[in-house]
């Protein structure tokens, strides 16, 4: 089967800055699709590109097999985009929005089961101004889907909401998912990420770092182990840096913090045993989504660009 979405080489400048400077990925039918990166990495500019809403320099790009600029009439009735807040007149009200989307495309969703799905069922009435930030950004997720789109295409799906419609909204996409509509979800959210992703891209200074599962992600990043406890009296720190085992150990209040190889909890343990101290309310982390693009772009994911 053919991707959904195609992007090879692709270039795009603003002036003198590079936004998107190599980027190529694919999109398979059905999966969900996330772009993972620092703000500025190019995100937002390489989607824009596969929607046809940006001329890129360089590169091509085909979805649904078709070329976003030229086939841009056909791809608009097949492709869902989340736009960003403020784009309505601040007089329509929403049940006025979603039946004027709706009209756009030859087989729309059933408008009032979005709303009822993203918890927006009793704000049908009200008139756009009157929204709050997390209602606008909820209407704006629904008029993505309100054409009963193939691909979807979501810019920081939850950004603003609070952790209960957050999580009403994965819901919702993943039922979208279940019927079979590919998803592409920029994020900055190491959790929604985790959840919703079938694949992932990283991407760093406007290039793919790595694409792979969240799962094989951390797992390439569990190289070792952090340990962390609260010794039951006053520690000599050298009886664990001089551990082979440990490659580092650093406090925070009386928080004892040890990182190490596989090896190192049982070598921690045992020195500590040895020497009469207990580890108190002991934890070992398991490595995260944050940890594996920190080790493979040496960057936080919410480390400033510039
Ligand atoms: N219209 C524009 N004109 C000039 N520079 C731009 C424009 N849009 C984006 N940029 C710059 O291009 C780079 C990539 O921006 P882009 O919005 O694609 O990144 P992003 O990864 O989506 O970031 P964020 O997570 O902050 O939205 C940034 O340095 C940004 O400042």
């Amino acid at each position: 089967m053919p991707p959904v979405i195609e992007v090879r080489n692709l270039h795009k400048r603003y002036d003198d800055k590079v936004a998107v400077d190599d980027v190529s990925l694919t999109v398979q039918e059905g999966e969900i699709f996330g772009i993972l990166g620092p703000n500025g990495a190019g995100k937002t500019t390489t989607v824009e590109c596969v929607e046809g809403l940006r001329t890129p320099d360089r590169g091509e790009i085909r979805v649904l097999g078709l070329d976003p600029l030229r086939g841009r009439a056909e791809l608009t009735r097949r492709l869902g985009v989340q736009l960003q807040a403020g784009h309505l007149p601040e007089r329509l009200q929403v049940a006025e929005a979603l039946e004027l989307y709706s009209s756009f495309y030859p087989e729309p969703a059933d408008w009032r089961a979005l709303l009822d799905g993203l918890g927006l069922a009793e704000k049908a009435k009200t008139r756009y101004a009157k929204l709050s930030g997390g209602q606008k950004q909820r209407l704006s997720i629904a008029l993505a889907l309100v054409g009963n789109p193939r691909v979807a295409i979501l810019d920081e799906l939850t950004t603003g909401l609070d952790p209960q419609a957050r999580r009403d909204t994965w819901d919702l996409i993943e039922g979208v998912r279940s019927r079979g509509v590919t998803i592409v979800l920029v994020t900055h959210f190491m959790e929604e990420a985790e959840r919703l992703c079938d694949r992932l891209a990283l991407i760093d200074a406007g290039r793919v770092v790595t694409v792979d599962t969240p799962a094989g992600l951390t797992e390439r990043a569990r190289a070792g182990q952090r340990i962390r406890f609260r010794p039951s009296r006053p520690l000599d720190e050298r009886l664990l840096t001089s551990l082979p085992d440990v490659s580092a150990v650093t406090r925070r209040g009386e928080l004892v913090i040890v990182d190490g190889n596989d090896d190192a909890l049982n070598a921690v343990t045992t020195v500590l045993a040895r020497n009469g101290i207990v580890a108190e309310q002991l934890r070992v982390e398991q490595a995260s989504l944050e940890d594996a693009f920190v080790q493979l772009t040496g960057k936080r994911l919410d480390a400033d660009p510039r």
